[in-house]
């Protein structure tokens, strides 16, 4: 074969390689979002490694350090940054739907997905004609499959503007726009009025805050007397020993690349919820047997966080992605491992459920 026609041939099989390997290896949980259009949410090419060295030096401190040196206030504004920094890969390697559910033998990921957020629907008996908050909604894939199995309106409020640009296009592009909602804002200071809601369920983001109280209380003023919220909560299980350094470097892990503020305890949950006024009507940890293991879907992904790991490096190496785009994604393999160690060992559960409800005749919660 002439040299011309070999480096032809090579060509050619090359562009057929980096296709299948960009769009249909690297090709999203849920389509919608591939490797080649992963922006980092709303801030632009040139900031996204300042961002998430800014991100880095505020997460990796212990919660002590972030209380100490009064940082608390400034927790929402670096989440912000998280979710700038994640989001599409979240979407691009997980889907739509930002938590964990306990795996279902013999159903696939995305149906143990919707079965965990209908729980959460069924649990508050959202049902059509209610108006129901989604507290810390990401891209709404739970407020559509709630929406879609309850007929209730939901409301979602995230603090992240790039993740209510995407949860609205999705809301249209599914045909449910007319019931599911998104606002940009704080979730401790939310821009509803009093009593303005029949129910309220919040699944793995309230995590984020600083302290539990304030995003409870929110929720309790919002929501109309009588009406339920429930809960998916991140914490600590009574198996975490602050003695063990295995314990201790698995959950700091977890809290530094998940942006959270100190992962609470177990028994916290409910103290918290009575304090700011609810009544507690069921806790219970969703992980627990017969659950099947939450954390199998993120030990299976070892081969393709090495195939994403390559694609991140070879599209920022071509700059068709932005610098910092590696350093985020070795950021979330790392805590992917801490997660499935604090799930495997039983010391941390990512779906401790508690269902509240705020009590018809409301006595002033105690400050
Ligand atoms: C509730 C929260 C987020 C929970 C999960 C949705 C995410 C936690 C860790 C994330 C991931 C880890 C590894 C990534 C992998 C390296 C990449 O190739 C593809 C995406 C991941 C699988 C990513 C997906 C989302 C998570 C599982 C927190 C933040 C409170
Ligand atoms: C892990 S995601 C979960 C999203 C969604 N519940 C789901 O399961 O797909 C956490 C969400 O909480 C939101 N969040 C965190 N802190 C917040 C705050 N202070 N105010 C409003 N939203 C917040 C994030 O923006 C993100 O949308």
């Amino acid at each position: 074969m002439e040299v011309s026609a070999a480096m032809w041939t090579a060509a050619i099989v090359g562009a057929v390689v980096v296709y299948w390997f960009v769009w249909v290896m690297g090709a999203a949980e849920v389509k919608g979002k591939r490797a080649v259009n992963l922006k980092m949410g709303s801030i632009t090419r040139d900031k996204v490694q300042d961002n998430y060295k800014q991100y880095w030096s505020f997460f990796r401190r212990p919660k002590e350090d972030i209380a100490a040196a009064d940082d608390d206030d400034n927790v929402p504004a670096f989440v912000d940054t998280f979710y700038n920094l994640v989001t599409d890969i979240y979407e691009w390697g997980w889907g739509q739907s930002f938590h964990f559910s306990p795996s279902i033998p013999g159903r696939s990921h995305r149906d143990a997905t919707r079965l965990h957020e209908e729980r959460a629907a069924d649990l508050i008996a959202a049902r059509p004609g209610l108006r129901v908050l989604d507290v810390g909604c990401g891209v709404g894939g739970p407020m559509r499959a709630i929406a879609a199995h309850s007929g209730a309106h939901v409301v979602g409020i995230t603090i992240n503007e790039y993740q209510v640009a995407r949860a609205r296009t999705h809301n249209r592009k599914a045909g449910l726009d007319d019931r599911c909602e998104v606002i940009c804002g704080n979730f401790l200071e939310m821009p509803f009025a009093d009593a303005s809601f029949d129910g309220a369920y919040s699944i793995e983001a309230t995590c984020h805050a600083p302290r539990l109280e304030d995003v409870y209380r929110e929720v309790f003023r919002v929501l109309k007397p009588g009406a339920l919220y429930v809960s998916y909560e991140w914490v600590t299980t009574a198996l975490y020993r602050a003695d063990d350094p295995a314990h201790v470097q698995t959950i700091r892990g977890i809290e530094a690349g998940d942006a959270l503020p100190g992962l609470r305890a177990q028994h916290e949950i409910s103290e918290v919820a009575r304090q700011v006024g609810f009544e507690v009507a069921e806790e219970r940890d969703l992980a627990l047997p017969p659950a099947g293991p939450w954390w199998t879907r993120l030990k299976m992904g070892r081969i393709s966080y090495w195939r994403n790991h390559l694609l991140v490096s070879a599209l920022t190496a071509l700059r068709v992605a932005p610098k910092g785009v590696v350093e985020v994604h070795e950021m979330l393999y790392e805590t992917a491992r801490h997660l499935s160690d604090g799930g495997e060992s039983g010391i941390f559960t990512p779906m401790h459920m508690i269902l509240c409800r705020k009590p018809l005749a409301a006595p002033p919660p105690s400050s």
